[in-house]
């Protein structure tokens, strides 16, 4: 079994996180790709579609990929939890012969800074994700996935655009909205 890990916050899901897993789908040979949502990322302060409502729009969106599985191993730690945990669960959970773990090219930044990075980066391949704005030159040194979407969760949390929300859970976005 081989097996590829997409964490992220999602907050919210945009289409560039369906074109990673697409991507990434395409690009490498894996048995099942795991999404798994933090509670909240350990480098982050707040989220604002609380974990549960994250999980279940992921849920919605990933349904009809048959080789994706979304988490809530991290939803369920209710804290900050480190890459390092998720990735020795699911390693005992699958067994697999090979693990990717896939990261936007933002978080090269500060992935050296990560928890137990040393640890981490033997018991995983790290993936990148191309991302605009945020070039850095040690992606050479990595597998990567071509993106091309410049949107952000930021972005979408400061102004609400559905052209970038996957249709699937447009509705739902809309009505989080509304009650904000
Ligand atoms: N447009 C994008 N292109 C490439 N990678 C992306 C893009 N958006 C998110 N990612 C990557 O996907 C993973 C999950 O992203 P995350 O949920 O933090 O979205 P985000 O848009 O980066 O959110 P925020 O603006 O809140 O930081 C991260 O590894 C991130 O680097
Ligand atoms: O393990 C760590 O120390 C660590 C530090 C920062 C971020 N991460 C993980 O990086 C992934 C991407 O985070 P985000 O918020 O950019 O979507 C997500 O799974 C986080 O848990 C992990």
């Amino acid at each position: 079994m081989r097996i590829a890990i997409f964490g992220g916050s999602f907050d919210p899901l945009h289409l560039a996180h369906v074109a990673i897993v697409q991507n990434a789908l395409n690009k490498l040979d894996i048995d099942k790709l795991i999404v798994v949502p933090t509670y909240l990322n350990p480098f982050k302060s707040s989220f604002y579609l609380d974990p549960q409502t994250r999980f279940e729009l992921l849920k919605k969106v990933f349904i009809k990929f048959e080789q994706v599985e979304v988490s809530n191993y991290e939803i369920n730690q209710l804290a900050p939890s480190y890459s390092i945990n998720t990735v020795n669960y699911l390693k005992d959970l699958y067994n697999p012969s090979k693990i990717y773990l896939i990261i936007g090219e933002d978080n090269m930044e500060n992935l050296e800074k990560w928890y137990k990075y040393d640890e981490l980066k033997k018991l995983v391949e790290f993936v990148i994700a191309s991302r605009a704005g945020f070039e850095s030159k040690k992606a050479n040194e990595f597998k990567c996935l071509d993106i091309n979407i410049d949107i952000s969760s930021t972005q979408l949390r400061e102004k609400i655009n559905l052209d970038y929300i996957p249709r699937e859970i447009k509705d739902d976005i809309l009505n989080l909205n509304k009650k904000r």
